[in-house]
């Protein structure tokens, strides 16, 4: 009989990324490279707000409609990363982005956020709730500060953002579209309850108020991405980030163009009758297998791999 195994999964930290890593996901250069199959102007007029865009899917979404006709606005906590956006969108597009950073897990907050979309642009058309995040760890060591702050920023802080929104259009009569990004969490997700938890909320939420919201023309939708290459994986160890594309049928890692083109056709009028729907994108993840972020732990292990 084989030796009990000695690996035991840790939590990792940011800072446990070193200059070594490579970078992740689309850099600018290959964001601007990309093509889209929507034709110019598809989203002449609309007005979207994307969380989180600072970075990753958000990034790429914010870009994609304004290259698409869309008046953008932007948040999140980090006023350079914002900045960033503005400064490729301005750059590659021509056009100037609204950015106003914002803490979702702070509804006050949000109040001045929605209330500065609606005088800058004159309303909102989409809500693109983005922003959000996690760290792997073995469910049983999670802190209560930690359990705490993936709830609060996920769940509580994505129906802040929707609930501040759908005032405002009922108020004013207007239909709203949201569009959240959640996860696929249909088989759960071992070291990540957490996000499981709060992402499960969110989906189930969203398809309560896709019938309660409806009386107001407004639709709730969410998307489930599966492993998408991102700057977010600075928040994953090595050895998981090897063999998270080997957790779905395909083989490969999403990128964050994939999302925005889901992003884009959601806030587009060829979606007017989709809602309390959720789109899984995560080639077929769901039908085979668990991405374990943390470390597969030494019960699981069948291929004496560290
Ligand atoms: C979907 C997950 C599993 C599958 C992986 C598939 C592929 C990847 C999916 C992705 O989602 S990619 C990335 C998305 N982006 C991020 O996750 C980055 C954003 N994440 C964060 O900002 C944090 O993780 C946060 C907790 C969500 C933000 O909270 P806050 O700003 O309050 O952060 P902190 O003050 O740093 O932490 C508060 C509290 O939380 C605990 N904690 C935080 N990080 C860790 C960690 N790495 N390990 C263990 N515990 C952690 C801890 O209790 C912190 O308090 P202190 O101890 O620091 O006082
Ligand atoms: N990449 C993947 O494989 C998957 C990602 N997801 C989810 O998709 C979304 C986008 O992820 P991705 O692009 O990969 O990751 P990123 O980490 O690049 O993007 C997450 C963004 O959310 C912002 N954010 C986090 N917390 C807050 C907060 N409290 N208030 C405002 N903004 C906040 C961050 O900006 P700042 O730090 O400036 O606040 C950051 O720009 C996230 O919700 C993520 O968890 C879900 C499944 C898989």
């Amino acid at each position: 009989m084989n030796a009990p195994r000695s690996f035991t999964p840790k939590t990792f930290r940011p800072e446990d990324d070193g200059p070594d890593r490579p970078a992740r996901g689309l850099d600018e250069e290959a964001l601007r490279q990309q093509s889209t199959i929507y034709r110019e102007g598809m989203l002449d007029g609309k007005t979207l707000l994307v969380s989180g865009a600072g970075s990753g899917m958000g990034k790429a979404a914010a870009l994609l409609a304004a290259r698409l006709g869309a008046n953008v606005a932007i948040c999140g906590r980090d006023p350079d990363k914002l900045q960033s956006t503005v400064d490729l969108v301005r750059d590659e597009v021509g056009t100037d982005v609204l950015a106003v950073p914002t803490n979702i897990r702070d509804p006050e907050a949000i109040e001045t956020l929605i209330g500065t979309v609606h005088d800058h642009f004159g309303g909102l058309d989409t809500l693109v709730n983005n922003a959000g995040g996690q760290f792997p760890q073995d469910a049983i060591d999670f802190s209560r500060k930690g359990w705490l702050a993936v709830i609060d920023t996920n769940l509580n802080g994505t129906w802040w953002m929707m609930q501040e929104a759908a005032k405002r259009w009922r108020a004013d009569g207007k239909p709203g579209n949201i569009v959240n990004i959640v996860a696929n969490v249909e088989r759960g997700m071992p070291q990540a309850a957490h996000t499981c938890a709060a992402r499960a909320g969110v989906i189930y939420l969203s398809k309560t108020l896709a019938t309660e919201w409806a009386q107001w023309n407004i639709r709730v939708n969410c998307i489930g991405p599966g492993v998408i290459e991102t700057e977010g994986f600075r928040m994953y160890p090595e050895e998981a980030l090897a063999r998270f594309h080997k957790a779905n049928p395909m083989k490969m890692r999403g990128n964050a163009w994939d999302v925005a083109e889901a992003i884009a056709y959601l806030a587009s009028p060829a979606a007017r009758f989709i809602n309390g729907d959720l789109i899984i994108m995560d080639g077929g993840q769901a039908q085979w297998g668990v991405i374990w972020p943390a470390g597969i732990p030494d019960y699981f292990r069948e291929d004496g791999a560290a």
